[in-house]
């Protein structure tokens, strides 16, 4: 396989192929294809209960696929896991207590066949000066970085990190991803979920959407800002009804919550028109699509009205055929705004 600009593309480090996970009736992992190369930072994004946890759980061989497969670096994961080139940092782990940080951190490390040195792992995580603390007497930021340094310490080919900042305040986490970004550039794989879509925006090079357990999305921050469509023009209905909405020129979805009415389009100026001539334009602001507006576009929330002039809109990039943008869109429990 070689990239666009004719070099050889990465060997693959991830690779799922259609792969499936349920917990009895809920297909918490329902058929994801997607393949990671070497080298590359990749956010999975989505919301509480998307799905990002047991994918990752299928990653890390912590769970089987019911259907399909998962193998990583050519391998088995079982094989990868073994031969240590995976670290995690998962969402739950409990303190081990009385040891020092540098104590675990060097018992990790031993575990490990090409371990990282220990002052390393430490210098990377920022917790150098915290070397010599009971990790049972830290704070939750301070923890967080331990256990980051914990799945440094194998100096593992790829990295795996499951909402890493959840319970980081602003500047630890700006300092934490610092340190993430240190580490991908020696040119290892990462993978981290997050709901936070500045996050995924800032820190990957590469967005996977997953909803349902499906993934609805994977490109650039850009390519899904161009996936939503071009622009957003809200107004006020001032009491109108929505027919017709979705059959302006350029409108490619249109969303009501309240009185307001968002319509994305693909041309903004003669969707502006229509609307004047319709003498709808109270309260009229046009805007360019936000990540924001890209990933309420690509997910759907049942607590929104929403209605759709294009399903299965616009191109995702990088997964053609898969569903996304079936066009529903509305509020999430993630960090969204909905109307800027
Ligand atoms: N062990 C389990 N038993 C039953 N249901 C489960 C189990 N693990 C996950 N689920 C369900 O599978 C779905 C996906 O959950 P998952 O934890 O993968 O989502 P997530 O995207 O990681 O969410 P969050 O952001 O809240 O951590 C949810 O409906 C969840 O309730």
């Amino acid at each position: 396989m070689t990239k666009t600009d004719g070099t050889p593309a990465p060997p693959v480090a991830v690779s799922f192929t259609g792969a499936v996970k349920t917990f009895g009736a809920v297909r918490a992992v329902n058929g994801v294809d997607l393949e990671i190369r070497r080298g590359e930072t990749v956010a999975l994004l989505g919301r509480n209960g998307a799905g990002k946890s047991s994918t990752i759980a299928l990653l890390l061989g912590l769970d089987e696929p019911d259907e399909g497969s998962v193998s990583l670096f050519g391998t088995s994961v079982a094989q990868s896991v073994r031969a240590g080139r995976v670290g995690a940092m998962l969402q739950e782990g409990r303190a081990v207590p009385r040891v020092t940080v540098r104590e675990l951190v060097s018992f990790v490390a031993g575990r490990y066949p090409a371990p990282m040195p220990v002052g390393e792992a430490l210098a990377l995580a920022g917790i150098e000066e915290l070397a010599g603390r009971r990790v049972d007497k830290l704070s939750g930021g301070q923890t967080q970085r331990v256990r980051f340094a914990v799945a440094l310490a194998g100096n593992p080919a790829l990295l795996v990190l499951d909402e890493p900042t959840a319970a980081l305040d602003v500047e630890a986490r700006h300092a934490f991803w610092a340190s993430m970004r240190a580490y991908a550039r020696r040119g290892h794989t990462v993978l981290f979920s997050t709901h936070y879509l500045e996050e995924a925006d800032a820190h990957a090079d590469r967005i996977v959407v997953i909803d349902h357990g499906r993934i609805v999305a994977d490109g650039s921050g850009e390519e899904l800002k161009r996936a939503a469509g071009g622009s957003l023009v809200a107004f006020d209905l001032a009491g109108r009804g929505t027919e017709g909405l979705s059959l302006l020129p350029g409108v490619t979805a249109v969303e009501v919550r309240g009185d307001r009415a968002r319509l994305r389009t693909d041309d903004s100026d003669a969707t502006v028109i229509a609307l004047a001539e319709l003498g709808a334009i109270r309260g009229l602001e046009v805007a360019p699509a936000s990540l924001d507006d890209a990933f309420m576009a690509l997910t759907s929330a049942s607590d929104s009205v929403s209605e759709s002039s294009s399903p299965g809109a616009s191109g995702t990039p990088g997964t053609p055929g898969t569903p996304g943008a079936s066009g529903a869109s509305g509020a999430s429990d993630t960090d969204l705004e909905t109307v800027r």
